[in-house]
C-alpha cells in the first residue's frame, strides 16, 4: 500500500508554490474562432465510466489524494460558528485514525486542499485552522449571483483578503457572456485580480448558465487571459453544476492556454460531485487530458460540501471489507 501511494504522491498540504496566472493582453485572435461539437464532447466523456476504473488499492491511493484536493465546503444561509468550526476540524482530520492507521497513512499529515466559506465567516475559518497550513477560500464579489456593481465586488475581496482569505472564488457577470461582451468581462476579471494581490483567485463560470460549450470554451479563455489562477464551473447553486462535459471543454482551454503561454492553470469542478466514484472520474479526465502534472492541489480542486463523507465510507470499505451507515461519516 506505502509504495502505491508514494507512486500516486499524495500530497498534503497546498503550499502555492506554483508560479501564478499574470494573464495576457486581451486580444480576441485566441478564441474568436472557437466552435465546440457537443456531440463529440459528448461521446468523449461517455467513454469514461466504463473503459477506465480504478481498483483495489489504486482506488484507495486516488480517494486519499482526492481528499488532498478537496475545497471542503460550507456555503449555506444557516452557517454558524460551531459547523464552521466543524468543517475546520475535519479538514484538519479528513479521515478516521483508525481507517488511516490500517492504510498506513496515520502519519502523513493528511488534509483537505482548503475550507471554503462565506466572507463574514472568515474569522471563525481562522480560529478552526489555527496553526495548520490549510488556506481559507472565500467567495466573494456578490455570491453566487455576482449582481453587485464593480466597486462591490472588489470592495468584497479586498475585505476578504484582509481577513485571512489565501485563496478568492469569483464569480463572473454571466451577462457578459450571455451578451458576448468579452472585453468587458476581460476588465471585470483583471480587475478582480489585481484586488486579490497575492491571493490566488478561482473564476467561477457558472457554467450551468451559460447556453453553449463554445461560449463556456470562450469565458474560459477570456477569464484565463485576465488572470485567473483556477477557473471553476459552478457556484453549487445553479440548477445544473459541474459535469465531466463541461470539464472537457474548460480543462482542453487550459491545455491550450498552457500552449500558448506555458502557464498552467488550474481546474475546479464545483457542485453535485458528491460520490467517490464522481471524484474517481474527473481524475481520470485530468490524468487522460492534461497530465499527472495537473493532479496536485496546486493545480486542481473539487469544490464539495459532502464527498468527503463518501471517500471517507469507500476507504473504510477497503479496509474492513463492509459499509458503514453514511452517518458514520459526517461531513462537519
Ligand atoms: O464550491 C462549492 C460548491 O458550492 C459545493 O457544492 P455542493 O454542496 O453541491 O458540494
Amino acid at each position: 500500500m506505502t509504495k502505491v501511494l508514494e507512486k500516486n504522491g499524495i500530497q498534503t498540504t497546498s503550499s502555492h508554490t506554483l508560479e501564478r496566472n499574470e494573464g495576457i493582453p486581451y486580444n480576441e485572435k485566441y478564441f474568436d474562432e472557437i466552435n465546440i461539437n457537443r456531440s463529440a464532447i459528448e461521446r468523449r466523456v461517455n467513454t469514461l465510466g466504463g473503459r477506465r476504473s480504478v481498483k483495489k488499492e489504486y482506488q484507495a491511493a486516488w480517494l486519499l489524494k482526492a481528499i488532498s484536493m478537496i475545497d471542503l465546503t460550507t456555503l449555506a444561509g444557516d452557517d454558524t460558528r460551531g459547523n464552521v468550526l466543524r468543517l475546520g476540524e475535519k479538514a484538519r482530520n479528513p479521515v478516521r485514525h483508525d481507517i488511516l492507521e490500517k492504510l498506513g497513512m496515520a502519519n502523513a499529515n493528511l488534509t483537505t486542499g482548503a475550507v471554503c466559506v462565506y466572507h463574514n465567516l472568515i474569522p471563525y475559518a481562522k480560529e478552526a485552522l489555527e496553526e495548520s497550513n490549510i488556506p481559507i477560500a472565500a467567495v466573494s464579489t456578490g455570491f453566487p449571483a455576482g449582481k453587485n456593481s464593480l466597486e462591490e465586488k472588489i470592495a468584497e475581496i479586498k475585505k476578504s483578503v484582509a481577513a485571512g482569505a489565501k485563496e478568492i472564488d469569483i464569480v463572473i457577470s454571466r451577462d457578459l457572456v450571455l451578451e458576448s461582451k468579452w472585453k468587458e468581462l476581460y476588465d471585470e476579471v483583471k480587475l478582480c485580480r489585481q484586488a486579490c494581490g497575492d491571493a490566488h483567485m478561482k473564476t467561477i463560470l457558472a457554467t450551468g448558465e451559460i447556453p453553449t460549450y463554445t461560449k463556456v470554451a470562450k469565458a474560459s479563455w477570456v477569464a484565463m487571459m485576465a488572470g485567473s489562477d483556477f477557473i471553476k464551473t459552478s457556484t453549487g447553486k445553479e440548477s445544473v453544476n459541474a459535469t465531466l462535459a463541461v470539464s472537457l471543454v474548460m480543462i482542453r482551454c487550459i491545455r491550450d492556454y498552457y500552449k500558448l503561454t506555458g502557464v498552467k492553470v488550474g481546474y475546479k469542478p464545483a457542485g453535485g460531485i458528491q460520490k467517490a466514484k464522481q471524484a474517481l472520474d474527473y481524475l481520470i479526465l485530468i490524468k487522460e487530458e492534461l497530465g499527472d502534472e495537473w493532479l496536485n492541489p496546486e493545480l486542481f480542486r473539487f469544490g464539495a460540501s459532502s464527498l468527503l463523507g463518501d471517500i471517507e465510507r469507500q476507504l473504510e470499505h477497503y479496509v474492513t471489507g463492509s459499509y458503514s451507515a453514511g452517518y458514520r461519516h459526517p461531513m462537519a
